[in-house]
């Protein structure tokens, strides 16, 4: 007869000398998960490659990882192309660098365009020290050299691509990998997306004890259960605008459950852990594919689901007691809790957005309307996060979202780039707030309207009321007419849809917010509208796994091996790998059940079929066995001994505990 006699050589998530070593002479199989890859890490609870969900996605978990890295330190796409060239320029602004220096949004252009002039006529002239402000364009010559030319106070710019030993710094948790903003100073990022590390709490393990008390001879088993690890849920919460919180904090790591103790007593279960995100937020497990469906999609407050589950907890003696063996001397260690990587995706749910050039005094109008308090200064940029703001009016509620300020070019990366336009996708109608002040208020509006389309065709069928800012300064307000004309007659913007304000002095802003309440009320109740299918699981449903749904995978031999040089199996099962996790080796009677597990659940069959001999290693989940012929009792317990012996672990009980009569 052959079996798996349970010599269990390691634990590999020790990292143990044996299993360590025997690792580092394993050559991998190609595509298939391996503890071999990292046997130190495999010990630490931060491995996201270690969970047995992970282990089993056909090698996904340990590559995954490591592309991970490589794909966050690449920088951003190097756009050497004119952004006139893609944007058609309606702007008026000249190429040079003629323009009015207050008129950021020209003088960024023209600095794009003469760095794609630079670029293009291929005499690989340098560009100006401007062009690589805020581009991803290709490295200076000299990177890291701060520069501040455009005298924005308080900031100053990175030029070039940082190098190697910087890219670590630069792997903030809040860039999703290869995103183009990376380059941007961590000041200036609009934090809607982030990557967090999750972890439920452990099961306590369960305790082989038993009751001893006067007079009560033969008490018997008296070992209590374990405790459940603590969930880890996300929360709604309605005071966050912006993931800017994850920053601070990346790993959240809830409690284990309390070991259970004797005299029956069960350990206490931990409390959940809750992760507070804003509404709008989605939850996808990293690097998970485009149609698989996200964990969550949260956006009504208070909303929760639930992200990571908590393990059980091990059962203590008492739960193994039948009628045949009445005083079991076995119990389970806890089950381990889930661990994941998510990221995490932010759309602010408004139902007005306002949009505009920079500095053309969208935080502002939001202060003004409502009660929000965003920062105004007269220099572009200054909104780095989307702010939300509740205007009520004649007796309703219009909640209103000011974005940070959009380029002409912005699809290039220009300026903050477009990607924060993803926050408008939830908004019904747009303001789209006009600078009076601007040598080109209509070449403004028309390059915003072609950057909404070029970000996503849809935002440009959203309702759009024009704001024209800034009518209290003269120079404006005498552009007005000409203004409006052009808007109506040329580009066909409806008349009723065009409001000239001032924010600073709140003329014409009531008009304004009737007007949006007005298009709002035209568009009817929209309920909100979950765009993903993601599970928002509310309840902690246990799949159920079966022990005998396995496979067996055996490691090919270094080429030049001997035939006879010893072999590796890998027995991979959700059931079987969570099983060998809450065997406590400690006990022989564990050993000896996890024996007939092996036996009924077909696993010695499979590896018998795969020709596996004396001496080869298999390795279930985290543990390492070595396969013996013997399967006797007298060679399970010999192994057992050794095993405490190589772990220096006490035998627990003894020849007089528990007491014989009761066995
Ligand atoms: N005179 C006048 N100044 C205004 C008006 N609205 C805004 N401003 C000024 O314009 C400057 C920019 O205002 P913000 O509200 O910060 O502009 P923004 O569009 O939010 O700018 P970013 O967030 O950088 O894109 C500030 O100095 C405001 O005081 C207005 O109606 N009249
Ligand atoms: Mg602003």
């Amino acid at each position: 007869m052959h079996a798996l006699n349970a010599q269990r050589l390691a634990n590999v998530g020790q990292a143990g000398n044996v299993a360590s070593s025997a690792h580092s002479r394993r050559p991998l199989a190609p595509g298939r998960p391996s503890p071999l890859l990292a046997p130190a890490p495999l010990s630490s609870c931060e491995s996201p490659s270690l969970a047995p969900h992970l282990l089993l996605s056909s090698g996904s978990a340990a590559a995954g990882l490591s592309t991970a890295h490589l794909s966050r330190g690449v920088c951003c796409a190097s756009s050497t192309t004119s952004s006139s060239s893609g944007t058609q320029s309606t702007s008026s602004a000249p190429a040079g660098g003629a323009a009015a220096p207050s008129d950021w949004s020209k003088r960024l252009l023209s600095v794009a365009k003469t760095k794609g002039k630079n670029n293009g006529n291929g005499n690989g002239a340098s560009p100006t020290p401007d062009a690589d402000i805020f581009s991803p364009a290709k490295p200076a010559a000299k990177p890291k050299k701060p520069i501040s030319n455009l005298d924005i106070p308080g900031l100053s710019y990175y030029e070039g691509r940082p190098d190697a030993d910087d890219e670590d710094e630069d792997l903030d948790s809040d860039m999703a990998p290869g995103s183009e903003r990376k380059r941007l100073p961590a000041e200036m990022r609009c934090f809607d997306t982030a990557r967090i590390y999750i972890k439920a709490g452990d099961g306590g393990n369960g305790c082989v004890a038993f009751r001893r008390e006067k007079y009560v001879e033969h008490g018997g088993p008296a070992g209590g259960n374990g405790g459940r690890g603590g969930n880890v849920w996300a929360v709604v919460d309605p005071s966050l605008n912006s993931l800017s919180v994850f920053r601070g904090q990346v790993h959240f790591r809830a409690d284990g459950g309390v070991n259970g103790q004797g005299s029956n007593c069960e350990g206490a279960d931990a409390e959940d852990l809750v992760v507070a995100v804003p509404a709008g937020t989605i939850i996808r497990r990293k690097e998970s594919e485009e149609d698989d469906a996200p964990l969550a999609e949260l956006l009504q407050p208070g909303e929760r689901a639930l992200l990571a589950v908590g393990g059980r907890g091990g059962r203590g003696n008492f739960s193994f007691k039948t009628s045949r063996d009445r005083a079991p001397t076995i119990a389970e260690k806890g089950e381990k809790g889930e661990e994941l990587w998510v990221d995490l995706e932010l759309k602010v749910v408004a139902d007005a957005g306002i949009i505009g050039v920079p500095n053309a005094g969208k935080s502002t109008l939001l202060s003004v309307i409502t009660a929000a308090k965003p920062k105004i200064a007269n220099y572009p940029f200054t909104t780095l996060v989307p702010n939300l703001g509740v205007c009520e009016m004649d007796y309703r509620t219009t909640v209103f979202a000011d974005v940070p300020g959009l380029l002409e070019g912005a699809h290039e990366g220009l300026g903050l780039g477009h990607e924060f336009l993803r926050h408008v996708q939830r908004c019904r109608v747009l303001v789209h707030v006009v600078d009076g002040t601007s040598p080109d208020p209509v070449g403004d509006f028309n390059a915003i309207n072609l950057e909404l389309e070029l970000f996503n065709p849809d935002l440009k069928d959203k309702p759009q009321l024009v704001a024209y800012n800034k009518v209290d300064i003269p120079d404006s307000g005498d552009f007005w007419e000409m203004v409006r004309e052009q808007l109506t007659q040329e580009l066909g913007v409806p008349a009723d849809r065009i409001f000239p304000i001032s924010a600073a002095t709140g003329q014409g802003v009531i008009e304004l917010v009737r007007g949006v309440r007005a298009v709002l009320d035209e568009l009817g109740p929209q309920p909100l509208t979950y765009e993903t299918n993601a599970l928002n699981q509310t309840a902690v449903a246990r799949r159920e796994v079966r022990i005998d749904d396995f496979t067996v995978l055996m490691e090919d031999l270094p080429p030049g091996s001997a035939s006879t040089a010893p072999r590796v199996f890998y027995v991979e099962g959700e059931g079987i790998e969570r099983f060998a996790q809450m065997t406590n080796w400690d006990y022989y009677e564990a050993v000896k059940r996890f024996q007939r597990v092996l036996a009924v659940s077909g696993i010695n069959g499979a590896l018998k079929a795969k020709g596996v001999r004396q001496g080869d290693s298999v390795v279930i989940g985290e543990t390492e066995f070595s396969w013996s012929d013997d399967q006797s009792d007298g060679a399970v317990y010999d192994s057992w001994l050794k095993d405490m012996k190589d772990r220096g672990v006490n035998r627990q009980g003894s020849a007089r505990w528990p007491h014989p009569d009761v066995r």
